[in-house]
């Protein structure tokens, strides 16, 4: 579990994050809510200490994150991967290169044995005949895939995704969002994820915290977003109309259930 206790965050006269307060659950996938501007990037560079907090703590289990020096810090960071957004793999490495890269990096693996996890990675995101392909020769979801493999080639206990579903179409982000969640279940990582995106809430959202205007507004399950009475996370839901319709069939659904239930 990652907690986050009261923190503050601002760049000069300008507060970003004002005193949040959130958990991320451990082996779920966590996702972190709301509109352009609203502090979710700040607060996951934050986690991950690409940026440090100007209050308030951050818990990795009973460890606090934030009060270790960088060398205390670096077995966590091991334990982190990272997709960025846009993937932010290097263009003049092949993909198999680009998995081979943290390994080169942070492992004492011999060669075949980095061989040996770089196309069981690649075997788990279904990009077998990938390997000596360049970024610029494959889709925008094949990218993602590698991005994804390359965050899990260090057994990842962390896994961080920002905005893991931009600029890819609705049915390829839903590949996408469905792999990130099996890959959660499967080797039981404490998955975070930035999303504007609606739909990953509906479909994988195990734990749901909502910014608003660098606040958190709301935080729960996706089955209590469901009947939230929170009228700004409810005005960012019904933004969309499938969402609303959505919600409204869930609500029903639920409803049902419990009367047969009782
Ligand atoms: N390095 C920085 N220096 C100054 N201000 C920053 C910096 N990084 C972010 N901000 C400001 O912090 C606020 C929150 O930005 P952040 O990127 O966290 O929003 P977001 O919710 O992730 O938005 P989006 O969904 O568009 O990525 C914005 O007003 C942004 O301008």
């Amino acid at each position: 579990m990652i907690e986050l206790i009261h923190i503050k965050k601002g760049f000069g006269d300008k507060v970003v994050l004002h005193d949040v307060s959130a958990v991320m659950e451990a082996g779920k996938t966590n996702l972190i809510i709301g509109s352009s501007g609203s502090g979710k990037t700040v607060l996951m560079k934050c986690m991950v200490g690409l940026f440090e907090v100007d209050e308030g703590q951050i818990k990795y289990g009973d460890q606090n994150f934030t009060a270790m020096s960088d060398v205390e810090r670096k077995p966590i960071r091991q334990e982190i991967g990272m997709l960025f957004q846009g993937s932010a793999l290097f263009d003049s490495m092949t993909v198999e290169q680009n998995l081979m890269f943290p390994l080169d990096m942070f492992s004492n693996m011999r060669l075949r044995e980095k061989k040996k996890r770089v196309n069981e990675c690649l075997d788990r995101v279904n990009l077998k005949e990938a390997h000596k392909k360049f970024p610029s020769e494959i889709s925008g979801g094949m990218k993602k895939r590698v991005g994804i493999a390359r965050a899990l080639v260090l057994n990842p206990k962390y896994l961080f995704c920002d905005e893991p579903n931009s600029g890819l179409d609705p049915q390829t982000s839903m590949v996408i969002d469905k792999l990130i969640h099996e890959l959660t279940v499967e080797y039981e990582i404490t998955t975070i994820i930035n999303t504007h995106d609606m739909n990953s809430v509906m479909e994988i959202g195990d734990h749901i915290v909502y910014m608003y205007q660098g606040n958190k507004q709301w935080e729960g399950s996706s089955k209590d977003i469901v009947f939230s009475k929170d009228e700004k996370l409810n005005d960012f839901i019904f933004a969309s109309e499938f969402l609303k319709d959505a919600k409204e069939m869930r609500q029903l659904e639920m409803s049902r259930g419990k009367q047969e239930g009782s």
